[in-house]
């Protein structure tokens, strides 16, 4: 059973496409009849590059409108496809795609759709093809595979067979377990995608958000699951049309693609009690800590920010011009170094977050995964703390649970504070990070997490900045002990936009750090003279009867700049911001009552807006 993928899913030239695809690994492909006819390559010029690159091709797709058609539109749809067996033979391709009709001159009569693909099987078999019928979501008379498979079974020939694409069925909702119907023999092709869960018009639906398993919302492990269960053996193939895919790199998407066609095989193996071959999705028990990289002009302010965040420095490294500051359970480290790993980071990228250290499960076990998945691995030179490359090169650092007791005992010598550090801010954990991500890399990012990591996403949300539209994602664990939000935006002039120019990049643009209480936290951040993120009185004039705040509580939240938001539970989240470091990255403060599981979306366009009043002028001249 090999991994497979359709031309159509990758950006460039037919050439382009089919290189990509090798360079990433694929063994097979599909061939887009109009990746094919827009080619100047001839059909054996196309046969000799797929053999030069070790691919075969085990598709030609698609074939349209053609049972059920009056004439003269019919005897034409059988020259057509007459013509396309031809070529196949000279592309070594021996299947064919069918979509179910969709022209407005078909008949949706039975008996002369059947009688049409029995006299389709008598000529494909003069050719030595079979013809996988697919059932599109918005076919005219057949639009769900439970049908296409009927009409399979009642044309009862050996070229012709049901192809499944997840689009089709999970988009219509349709039960997996219909799959356990067909006969084994009759499954002739499966192609598969994903989509996010949106109320849309199937066509377009289809042809603008497919994207690869793992990106998306549908229940893909449970519709290979059924497939594997039928013991179909041939290709798992991906066909994705997505607009984003069509504009970005082909080597990155074809990349993507193995990572999720292999990760979805191992979790659909699993859902049938099969044998795995990698280790299952890490479990991650929470952010141990942020390391800052920082040039060496910026020290002072760093320090500045992280002091008036409420953090102190507790230790220095035994060996290297390393810091250990800590705010309650948050741990930061400052490195200062000016080679090795957080050095060039801060040379491309300015003084920014260069890496996060997660506590796992299973440390040892999260790098074979990472390593089956194809996810590059740095050489850390700590050897109980592995690295894996993450967003814009940035690391990920996989710490066990004991390598997360001993770390820094082992590595840094202790720092008394000689003075009085001042109120603690009662800082309980890291809440979440949030990175900012350029939007041809945004689903790759969440295809890295989704596949290496045993996390879950929520629906996407749409965050309005003065300046323009920003996707959210909010990726997190089933505890809530690990949360990682990923932003992008095509808005030029968006603060993500400003932040992915500045850092050169994307990153980490913000911190939250998770407190018992709010009220008197911010009395602290006060005290220790955190610049705050003034939030407009408007919204606290709304606030107080939305929410029906106490007094003390509106002047509280008044005067310390603190939004509010509620879940339909009426569980409540508070959430305080700092001004912005060098306009890169800032604090939030967050207090989550039991079972708020959000991040305040409601709130983030009064943040947006009170981030850009803030923004340097635009010098014009
Ligand atoms: O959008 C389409 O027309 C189309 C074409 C071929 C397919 O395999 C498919 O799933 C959709
Ligand atoms: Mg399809």
């Amino acid at each position: 059973m090999t991994n497979a993928i359709a031309t159509v899913s990758l950006s460039g030239t037919l050439e382009d496409k089919l290189r990509a695809a090798a360079a990433a690994g694929f063994p097979a492909v599909e061939i887009f009849d109009t990746d094919f006819l827009a080619s100047t390559l001839s059909p054996q010029g196309v046969r000799a590059l797929l053999d030069e690159l070790g691919l075969a091709c085990v598709l030609y797709q698609p074939f349209r409108d053609l049972e059920g058609m009056p004439e003269p539109f019919r005897a034409r749809a059988f020259e057509r496809i007459r013509q396309k067996f031809q070529v196949m033979g000279e592309l070594g391709c021996d299947r064919i795609l069918l979509c179910s009709n969709c022209s407005p001159h078909s008949s949706g009569d039975r008996d002369r759709i059947v009688a049409d693909l029995r006299e389709l099987g008598d000529l494909a078999a003069t050719y030595g093809v079979k013809v996988g019928y697919e059932a599109l979501a918005w076919g005219l008379h057949v639009n769900d595979h439970r049908d296409a498979w009927e009409i399979v079974k009642a044309v009862d020939h050996p070229s012709i067979g049901i192809l499944l694409d997840s689009f089709h069925s999970l988009a219509r909702g349709i039960p997996s377990d219909s799959i356990r119907a067909i006969a084994p023999d009759k499954l002739f092709f499966v192609q598969l995608a994903d989509a996010p869960l949106l109320d849309m018009n199937y066509l377009y639906w289809s042809r603008h958000f497919r994207s690869l398993p793992g990106q998306g919302g549908f229940d893909l492990t449970g519709y290979v699951a059924e497939i594997l269960k039928l013991g179909y053996r041939g290709p798992l193939s991906l066909e994705i049309f997505n607009d984003r895919f069509r504009a970005n790199s082909a080597e990155m998407v074809a990349r993507d693609g193995m990572r999720s066609l292999d990760a979805l095989r191992d979790a659909a193996r699993r859902a049938i009690g099969a044998k795995p071959n990698m280790p299952a999705r890490a479990r991650i028990e929470r952010i141990e800590f942020i390391e800052f990289a920082v040039g060496d002009g910026d020290r002072g302010a760093i320090e500045g920010l992280l002091r008036s965040a409420g953090c102190s420095l507790v230790g220095r490294h035994r060996t290297k011009a390393v810091e250990l500051w800590r705010n309650g359970s948050a741990n930061f480290v400052v490195n200062h170094e000016t080679s090795g790993f957080a050095g060039s980071y801060q040379l491309s990228h300015g003084t920014s977050i260069c890496a996060i250290g997660l506590v796992v499960a299973d440390g040892a076990a999260t790098m074979e995964r990472a390593c089956h998945l194809g996810i590059a691995m740095h050489a850390s030179d700590i050897p109980t703390m592995p690295a894996l490359r993450g967003v814009a090169g940035s690391l990920v650092y996989v710490l066990d649970i004991e390598a997360s007791r001993t770390i820094w005992a082992d590595e840094f010598d202790t720092v008394l504070p000689l003075v009085y550090a001042g109120p603690d801010v009662g800082v309980q954990a890291i809440d979440h990070v949030a990175a900012t991500i350029p939007n041809d890399e945004y689903l790759s990012w969440q295809l890295y997490w989704r596949s290496l990591f045993d996390v879950d996403v929520q629906a996407q949300q749409d965050v309005i900045d003065p300046k323009g539209l920003v996707q959210s994602q909010a990726i997190q664990n089933a505890s809530g002990s690990f949360r990682i939000t990923l932003n992008t935006t095509d808005a030029r002039d968006a603060l993500a936009s400003r932040f992915l120019s500045q850092s050169f990049g994307a990153g980490f643009q913000h911190i939250a750090l998770r407190v018992g209480d709010m009220n008197a936290a911010a009395t602290a951040l006060s005290e220790h003279g955190l610049a705050k993120l003034p939030v407009p009185d408007n919204y606290f004039d709304d606030a107080e009867q939305r929410f029906a705040l106490s007094d003390a509580d509106a002047v509280t939240m008044r005067d310390n700049a603190v939004l509010i938001d509620e879940d339909g539970e009426g569980r409540r989240y508070r959430q305080l911001y700092s001004r912005a470091f060098a306009k890169t990255f800032f604090f939030e403060f967050v207090e989550r009552s039991a079972g708020y599981d959000g991040y305040g979306a409601p709130n983030a366009a009064i943040r947006l807006a009170a981030q850009n009043r803030f923004r340097d002028p635009i010098v014009i001249g």
